[in-house]
């Protein structure tokens, strides 16, 4: 089926917009009268420009406020829409939308509403156009579309026909429950697809601000998507967005997210399925982007956290540093794709890697879903671990999962030292946490959503003493009833926050904290304490609300605030007990964690003090 998208979903002027949808894959576009109005040239340019690219105009929307208006507004509405129809011709359209009218002087007649509609339909006719006729949620008096086909059906022109939106009918609480017997495909001219967030909120704001491609809203779009398609609908897919951030973000990057969107629909539909989603089973390691300098201060860094040098790449400027399960790696390799990120950015995480039951499976996804790929240049009998580029281009190293009697990953590579295998007080990585520009948290929750088959928990708000941050976290890959990968994602609209100023720091997204594993979060403290790490320090104030709060006795209040631990307790009593480190270079950080069996958070309740504590910090 053809693949639309709307130019109001995209940034930039018409050419832009046109060439973004192009390059991102799609067949078709629909043209918004004010990209056309604000278009230097002249309609039929406009045209020749989109089929030049590959793409059909798949409807243009000019038109709103028509139906059951009071003369003379009726008689002047049917001579601006013969304007409208040379346009359509000159752009090579055939299709042009009419929604529902919102004016406090239509009429409540539906006799006349199908009257209206039908002898723009005549006139459409005349020059082999047709007409398509959607309700708006905030419509007069046709706001649900069984009542706009109520007035298609009475009007029975066979140049008019009904468009349905998801957003119009999702957001209402509605279906389309009767369709396939109601409405005849032929009858079905167009439809638009949009997810949203379920927000409390007047149905214009919501659909004006908020909307969202499939899969980055909590709409239920492939169930729309499967009633549209039962009803014989052969039509365009097209998505229909009207959202701020997409409209401030490069086109490019929002076009592919749009294809991505689509092209997952198709598979939760049941329409084309890909590759399946990947069993996740960790994070095998995170790597950072140092030069030498900077990875000196790094292991140092690391060394106090009980890290050891485990292994040097057998070719290149790379180590592995390892505490029991948890691996980093420092690549410093000059002319690599790390070193390109440390000449923009700094020390800075560079890449994750996922372990997963078929990285070439998974690979095949990815690829299906548009993501761009990425080869490592590599050694003679190295291994290639293949990768995917998450949307602010960090890489996505995809790793097979061994069991117990198989060659670790590293040998290959690496030359591993002696204590490569020594026990250490790290059970792995608990959580990899990024902080995302505002525009970018939709981008990344269909990446993982899409990609890994990820879903998002609910958004929660982190209040930093310099501003609101919003947090949502992705977890999945679930072995013995554990989550095996965590990544919450943060976002602040304020620059002063501890992840704005990350964001900002860093030019874009990307990982600011890591948090590891332990069995004895204490222990791990202490080790790490006695080694001189530098931890967050945590005022006595909390200690004292915690032990009313949780009813803790004295002692293991006082063991707590002995280890700089925070702590935390779900409803059904698991425990969580973490420590933060301070910052590197004013950068990322890291956290030492100790998860209760069944406890599902991240410390939330926490994340006020730990911020608070982190902004005192850099103020002394
Ligand atoms: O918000 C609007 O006005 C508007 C216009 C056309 C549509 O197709 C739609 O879904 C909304
Ligand atoms: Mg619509």
């Amino acid at each position: 089926m053809l693949r639309s998208i709307a130019t109001v979903c995209l940034s930039g002027t018409l050419p832009d917009k046109l060439e973004s949808a192009a390059a991102a894959g799609f067949g078709g576009v629909e043209i918004f009268e004010q990209d056309l109005l604000s278009f230097e040239g002249t309609p039929a340019e406009a045209g020749r420009m989109a089929a030049d690219l590959g793409l059909a105009v798949t409807l243009f929307q000019p038109f709103r406020d028509f139906e059951a208006m009071p003369e003379p507004q009726r008689s002047r509405n049917l001579d601006r829409a013969e304007r409208k129809f040379d346009t359509m011709q000159a752009l090579g359209t055939q299709m042009i939308l009419v929604c529902s009218n919102t004016q406090a002087a239509t009429l409540d007649d539906p006799a006349r509403a199908a009257a209206d509609l039908r002898e723009m339909a005549a006139r459409a006719a005349r020059r082999g156009l047709k007409l398509g006729f959607e309700a708006l949620a905030w419509g007069r008096h046709t706001s649900r579309w069984r009542q706009a086909w109520d007035i298609v059906r009475e009007a029975d022109h066979p140049a008019l026909g009904l468009i349905l939106d998801s957003f119009h009918t999702l957001c209402m609480g509605d279906d389309l429950a009767g369709l396939a017997q109601a409405v005849p495909p032929e009858k079905l001219f167009f439809v638009q697809f949009a997810d949203a967030p379920r927000l409390r909120m007047d149905p214009l704001s919501w659909s004006r601000h908020h909307r969202s491609f499939p899969g980055q809203g909590e709409l239920e779009v492939p169930g729309f998507l499967r009633e549209v398609l039962a009803a014989g609908y052969a039509g365009p897919i097209s998505l229909e967005i009207f959202n701020d951030e997409f409209r401030a973000a490069p086109s490019r990057r929002i076009a592919r997210d749009g294809l991505r969107s689509l092209v997952w629909l198709d598979e939760q539909a049941g329409l084309a399925p890909l590759p399946a989603t990947p069993a996740l089973s960790g994070i095998e390691f995170v790597e950072f982007a140092v030069d030498e300098t900077a990875r000196a201060e790094l292991a140092a860094f690391l060394a106090a956290l009980g890290f050891r040098l485990a292994g040097t790449h057998r070719s290149k400027a790379v180590q592995l540093w390892r505490n029991g399960g948890a691996n980093l790696v420092l690549n410093a390799e000059p002319d690599s794709a790390a070193a390109e990120r440390f000449a923009q950015l700094g020390p800075t995480v560079c890449a994750l890697a996922f372990r997963v039951d078929d990285p070439a499976r998974l690979m095949a996804r990815a690829e299906a879903l548009r993501c761009p790929t990425f080869r490592e240049r590599v050694g003679e009998g190295e291994r290639r671990i293949p990768a995917i580029r998450a949307p602010d281009g960090t890489l996505v190293y995809l790793v097979q999962a061994t069991g117990p009697g198989d060659r670790p990953i590293w040998e290959d590579d690496f030359l591993l030292a002696p204590e490569a295998t020594a026990p250490g007080a790290l059970r792995g990585i608990d959580h990899v946490a990024q902080a995302l520009a505002p525009g970018m948290l939709d981008s990344f929750v269909l990446f993982y959503r899409a990609v890994f088959g990820l879903a998002p928990d609910a958004p929660w708000e982190l209040p930093d003493p310099y501003g609101l941050v919003r947090s949502r976290a992705f977890t999945g890959g679930v072995a013995d009833g554990v989550e095996q990968v965590r990544l919450p994602l943060n976002v602040s609209e304020s620059t002063r926050t501890g992840t704005g100023r990350f964001v900002s720091a860093l030019a874009g997204a990307g990982v600011h904290h890591i948090a590891f594993a332990t069995a004895d979060a204490a222990a791990a403290v202490q080790a790490a304490s006695q080694r001189a790490a530098p931890l967050l320090d945590i005022p006595a104030n909390y200690y004292a609300d915690l032990a009313a709060r949780f009813g803790l006795g004295e002692a293991e209040t006082a063991a707590l605030q002995a280890h700089h631990l925070l702590f935390d307790q779900d409803a059904a009593g698991h425990g969580f007990r973490h420590a933060y480190t301070l910052p590197f270079q004013d950068r990322f950080f890291f956290e030492l964690a100790e998860r209760g069996v069944g406890y599902e958070g991240f410390g939330a309740a926490n994340a006020a003090t730990r911020m608070a504590a982190q902004q005192r910090g850099r103020a002394r």
